[in-house]
């Protein structure tokens, strides 16, 4: 139906049901966004008692529910109408509802759901034209309803997704109606929560959308495989994407703008661009994959390709119960299984491997472990899950036979074994050498783990011989041919029709595997705790002038921040870093924000023991002046013939006159000059250069060498003045002496209606 001809039907301020499902905010919300247009609008939720009690709902999910449902009450309210929760069945809830309030229209994202939400769905839309209610469904990712083939897919999920996410209403006129209060675990009967997870809502989805594109997804593509590093490398965004509490448009318009900003930044570490890539091309497989279920709801229950249907026909208890308990006997995957248990969240290589693992090695049927995964996802999702089940479980036919070794897995993303001896810790004192195959190990016996279940070498050529043997009939290859028509991905096909119409081979050339490193588990950082994902508290640097802690307010909490400083503290620890802690923010200190005239750009500071005091260019008194500030001295001399070169090298006393001289990298390491450049600190001091920018009396900007000229794009206020020129170093000395950076920065004050700075520094020593 569309929205024209449903909007004609529904009488303008007439009672607008907006009901909320898994799409648990206000912002980029259509439904929301259409009915307020409409007349007074009722937020519903229903806890729907056969949802609740199904066996892939937990106490985790229903705990995560409760914040994310406490928070969009939070931000109904706030824009005038709070939620409205009811529990019960779906038509019962809205014939009450019905009774309560009146006719009313009825608004909802559609939703691609496991087969007991389609059924419901099914069954309001059949109340709704019984009772006359109009009710629209809108789309709120790239799942296309009733579709017939995939040609053209991707045009209409980059049509849906490229498009602004649309703002929250600005205001809702509430409809007086009474709820029921947010359900807890007792009123619902659902156990209670028994795993560590994440906070829902959508402060923390925020975050953790931020801290992914600004510090953790740098390194995304190639530490997404390991379970070292995939914890805090992957986005983690699974959950708020499942109930909703960002859309899927928010996070493909924030990586793209995030992409853009990269592009056109030679300071940002050339990595961010292919992560990037990488990243959205997985925001497309969401909707890739939920479209297999929409378009085939019965994949749930069955094979989605018929050929299989008959081709793991017994079941065995035990070997299920130890798969699902992690004491299969195969380090990883064990480890994999009671993370799972512990966390509810895998990455996906690891998912994949443990579906594979009772799949093929165990040669299980997939529904029941598929059924059990899918209760431990804290964000499960069904039409990505079932169609990962039976990929994985080779069910589909329409793409490579790919059996996980769980041994081989576990040599190559967890070569230490440090991942296996935090999960199973009866394997900690287990010899490197034999952690993958404990069994092997002369200690073995002594081990309260289990001998492996299978021989997995033998097990992965059974499956493999009787998949092979399902591949090879009539029956098989129509049913491909049918499933890729409705199914395939028609993105490799273009390319290759694309490489072929300008002369390549149709395959592009396999790339080498490049060594992977291995992290340390202890130093990464905690994900959803207050260091990465949750809002951050602003660090503060203690005796900082007022101006500079309130125009940094944003600096110093970012999570880009809180990591430079784990940095500093681990290269304070095993390195000599100059200047000396006290002295880092010495040039914030010395000028105060509100008496900036003139900013003097440096690179990094001095490396050599006692130089840098925290100050570009500038050494403390009895330290020998270095060469660059010799030249400094040169051109002050020739440009102002009355001011005399001082027998130091302490340049306080122009600070103190609101000459900031700042370093765009704050620390460096003994003898190992800008060692600490792509830390973190660049990113700070543009935040510095911004506040500079942003002063609404006029400033002069020196920026000396390469470096600080690239800086000039920070400085977009018409009113402030930019002196460039090359950098006083000896190297380049010829191209800076007779520059006149002085005299030239006092005329700019003087005709801004400033008063120039006083160049002469006393002969002996700095005057505060
Ligand atoms: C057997 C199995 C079951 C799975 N079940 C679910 C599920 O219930 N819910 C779910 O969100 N994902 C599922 N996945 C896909 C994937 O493993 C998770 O999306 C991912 O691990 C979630 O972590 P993340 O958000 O940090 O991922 P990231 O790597 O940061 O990816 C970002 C987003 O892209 C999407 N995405 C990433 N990988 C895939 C993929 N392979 N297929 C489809 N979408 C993808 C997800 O929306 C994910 O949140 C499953 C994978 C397998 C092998």
């Amino acid at each position: 139906m569309t929205l024209s001809s449903v909007a004609a039907r529904a009488r303008p301020s007439a009672v607008q049901v907006v009901w909320f499902k898994k799409d648990l905010r206000v912002h980029d919300h259509s439904p929301l966004l259409e009915a307020a247009a409409r007349g007074p609008v009722l937020p519903l939720y229903v806890f729907e008692p056969e949802q609740l009690h199904h066996p892939e709902f937990g106490g985790h999910h229903f705990q995560y529910l409760q914040q994310c449902l406490a928070e969009l009450d939070e931000a109904l309210g706030t824009l005038g109408a709070p939620l409205i929760c009811r529990h019960g069945e779906a038509v019962q809830v809205l014939e009450a509802l019905h009774q309560d309030v009146g006719p009313f229209a009825l608004w909802a994202h559609e939703e691609t759901g496991n087969g007991v939400s389609d059924q419901r769905d099914r069954r309001v839309r059949a109340w709704c034209r019984a009772r006359g209610v109009p009710f629209t469904e809108l789309p709120q990712n790239g799942v296309v309803r009733r579709l017939i083939h995939r040609d053209g897919w991707a045009a209409t999920w980059e049509e849906r997704l490229g498009a602004p996410p649309g703002p929250p209403p600005s205001h809702l006129t509430p409809v007086p109606v009474r709820g029921t209060p947010l359900l807890r675990h007792q009123d619902a009967n659902v156990a209670p929560n028994t795993k560590t997870i994440p906070p829902g809502g959508r402060r923390v989805a925020e975050a953790t959308l931020a801290s992914f594109l600004t510090v953790r997804g740098v390194g995304y593509p190639a530490e997404m495989s390991s379970p070292l590093t995939a914890e805090a490398s992957c986005s983690r965004l699974s959950a708020p994407l499942a109930f909703g509490t960002l859309s899927l448009r928010e996070v493909v318009h924030a990586t793209r703008q995030r992409l853009a900003a990269v592009h056109g930044d030679r300071d940002a570490d050339p990595r961010w661009v292919r992560s990037l890539r990488a990243f959205e091309s997985r925001l497309h497989w969401h909707c890739h994959f939920m479209q297999r279920l929409e378009s085939e709801p019965r994949m749930e229950f069955e094979p989605l390709n018929r050929a299989f249907d008959d081709l793991r026909p017994g079941w065995d208890q035990l070997r299920y119960d130890r798969w699902a308990a992690g004491q299969t006997g195969y380090p990883l995957q064990d480890a994999c299984m009671r993370m799972l248990a512990a966390t509810g969240w895998l990455n996906f290589r690891m998912r994949a491997m443990t579906i594979s693992f009772a799949s093929h090695l165990l040669w299980l049927p997939w529904q029941r472990p598929g059924q059990y995964l899918a209760h431990q996802w804290l964000d499960n999702e069904p039409g990505i899950h079932w169609a990962q089940v039976q990929m994985q479980s080779g069910t589909v036919g329409i793409n490579r036979l790919r059996i996980y070794n769980p041994t081989r897995q576990a040599r190559a993303q967890d070569p230490t074994g440090a991942f296996i001896r935090r999960w199973v810790p009866e394997l900690r004192d287990v010899p490197t050498d034999f952690i993958h195959a404990p069994w092997v190990w002369s200690g073995a016996s002594r081990l309260t783990y289990p001998a492996p279940i299978v021989d997995a070498e033998q097990a992965m050529r059974a499956a493999k011989a009787q998949l092979m043997a399902a591949r090879d009939t009539p029956r098989f290859a129509a049913e491909a041919r049918r499933i890729y028509e409705l199914h395939g991905s028609r993105k490799k096909a273009e390319l290759r029709a694309e490489r072929v119409a300008r002369g390549l081979p149709a395959k592009p050339p396999r790339g080498g595997t490049r060594a992977r490193h291995v992290p340390d588990l202890d130093r990464q950082p905690g994900l959803f705790d207050a260091t990465v994902a949750a809002p951050l508290p602003a660090i503060r640097p203690a005796r900082l002038p007022g101006s500079w802690q309130t125009a940094l307010t944003d600096a110093f909490a970012a999570p880009s921040f809180h990591q430079l400083k784990n940095v500093l503290t681990a290269e304070r620890a095993a390195h000599t870093i100059f200047p000396p802690a006290p002295e880092v923010f010495a040039a914030l200190r010395l000028t105060p924000l509100e008496d900036v005239k003139v900013l003097i750009l440096g690179q990094d500071p001095y490396h050599g023991a006692g130089q840098a005091h925290g100050l570009s260019f500038s050494v403390p008194p009895g330290v020998r002046v270095p060469p660059s500030l010799q030249n400094i001295y040169r051109e002050l001399h020739q440009d102002l013939p009355d001011v005399s070169p001082p027998r130091h090298g302490d340049l306080r006393r122009w600070a103190a006159q609101g000459v900031l001289l700042l370093n765009a990298v704050l620390t460096v390491r003994q003898g190992q000059p800008n060692s600490h450049a792509g830390h973190g600190w660049e990113a700070f001091t543009d935040a510095v250069i911004r506040a500079v920018n942003a002063k609404p009396e006029r400033v002069v900007f020196v920026l000396w060498g390469a470096y600080a000229r690239k800086k000039a794009r920070l400085v977009t206020a018409p009113h402030h003045h930019i002196i460039e020129s090359a950098h006083p170093s000896p190297l380049s000395a010829a191209q800076f002496l007779g520059t006149r950076p002085f005299s030239r920065a006092n005329a700019a004050l003087l005709e801004a209606g400033r008063s120039p700075i006083d160049w002469q520094l006393t002969p002996d020593a700095a005057v505060r």
